[in-house]
């Protein structure tokens, strides 16, 4: 394995247990009966444990949307051609996307990263980490080389680190990638052992007839490829996708330096699920947006072991759920640190 890879994963520390159990004595005192703001108690202990910090803060928070085109696209598994990878770069560019939106509404900064479009995009306000134009077709050959593959997770690892140099509080993944949906339902399944049924959808909007081909192709090229489900950089090699590689090395990153990050749909929790893989602490530093309608989301996040904070039948991605779930985490640190204690509040105490 890639020496600096290596080190990235050695790196990441279990999250800190005297934090959590400190914040967890520290809400007893607040003004509140125990336990009674339920999941955001949780959520404040182990904001807590993330960044080792007393009184944690998740703002400002920083959004990466990593893209990649999918070779996996010529056997006609998704409703909408290639070329809109490269259109909705543009689009989120000039800020018209659900996630531009979004970030703005929560004051988010918003980078987009290109690590394998298949179209090339001259413009300043992207940022170009191009391993390739997209995958291989993965029915026939590797979706990525073990090269590419690394490659990827760093420029995901070196993407999140320059947003945290800039401040950023709390990291916030998305992707784009006509295809992708493909990609993750069969990392999921070999990752998880569920039936490739269980783990395919709808994805962008394709038909219940190719539907059941999207699950033949992902069968039979899980048979042609052969992944090792013990190996999450082979399986992720060869079924993988340059921005769902980049999703496992933001999420390393993040975890390095004690951020806490916000996943987002089916696919980016298939990146986490090979960065859970390649170190387990990685799962505390993890809050799940939400849970797609993409039916393979709810086996990739019960494989984390992350409850969903939103339930709202999204299935869009680009980062849209983990943001709309960023204020819930913003509650539960300003909870922590604004929230009056029953003696300087003068309330009785039982
Ligand atoms: O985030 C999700 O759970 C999600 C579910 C379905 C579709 N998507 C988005 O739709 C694209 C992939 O869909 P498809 O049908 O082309 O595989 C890709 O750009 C994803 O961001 C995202
Ligand atoms: C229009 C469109 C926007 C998207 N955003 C994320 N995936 C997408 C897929 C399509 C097709």
């Amino acid at each position: 394995m890639n020496k600096q890879l290596q080190e990235i994963i050695q790196s990441v520390k279990p999250v800190s247990k005297e934090r959590i159990t400190e914040t967890a004595h520290y809400l007893d005192t607040l003004t509140k009966p125990p336990g009674s703001l339920g999941r955001l108690e949780e959520i404040a202990k182990q904001l807590a444990g993330i960044t080792d910090q007393g009184v944690p803060q998740v703002s400002p928070p920083g959004i990466l949307v990593f893209a990649g085109d999918h070779g996996i696209v010529e056997e006609g598994v998704s409703a909408f051609p290639q070329e809109v990878t490269v259109q909705m770069i543009r689009n989120f560019l000039d800020g018209g996307a659900a996630i531009n939106v979004f970030a703005r509404q929560i004051g988010a900064s918003l980078q987009v990263v290109d690590v394998g479009a298949a179209g090339e995009i001259d413009d300043d306000r992207l940022v170009t980490k191009k391993i390739a134009a997209g995958t291989a077709n993965f029915l026939k050959t590797d979706a990525m080389t073990e090269a590419q593959m690394e490659a990827a997770i760093l420029a995901g690892a070196e993407s999140a680190n320059t947003m945290i140099a800039r401040g950023i509080k709390c990291l916030i993944v998305g992707e784009m990638g006509i295809g992708n949906t493909t990609a993750a339902s069969a990392l999921v399944a070999v990752l998880t052992g569920c039936s490739v049924e269980q783990t395919v959808g709808h994805g962008t909007g394709i038909s219940a007839e190719k539907k059941l081909h999207k699950s033949r192709i992902i069968e039979e090229a899980i048979r042609l490829r052969d992944p090792n489900p013990d190996n999450p950089l082979n399986v992720l090699k060869k079924l993988g996708g340059y921005e769902i590689a980049a999703i496992s090395g933001a999420i390393l990153a993040a975890a390095q330096a004690g951020i806490p990050v916000i996943m987002d749909g089916f696919i980016c929790t298939s990146g986490a699920m090979a960065a859970v893989r390649l170190n387990p602490y990685i799962k505390d530093y993890l809050f799940a947006g939400h849970v797609s309608q993409e039916p393979g989301h709810k086996m990739a996040l019960e494989d984390i072991g992350a409850a969903p904070l939103l339930d709202l039948g999204l299935k869009l991605g680009e980062g849209t759920g983990a943001a709309l779930a960023f204020p819930v985490l913003e509650a539960a640190a300003r909870m922590r640190s604004e929230m009056a204690t029953f003696d300087e509040a003068s309330v009785t105490n039982k």
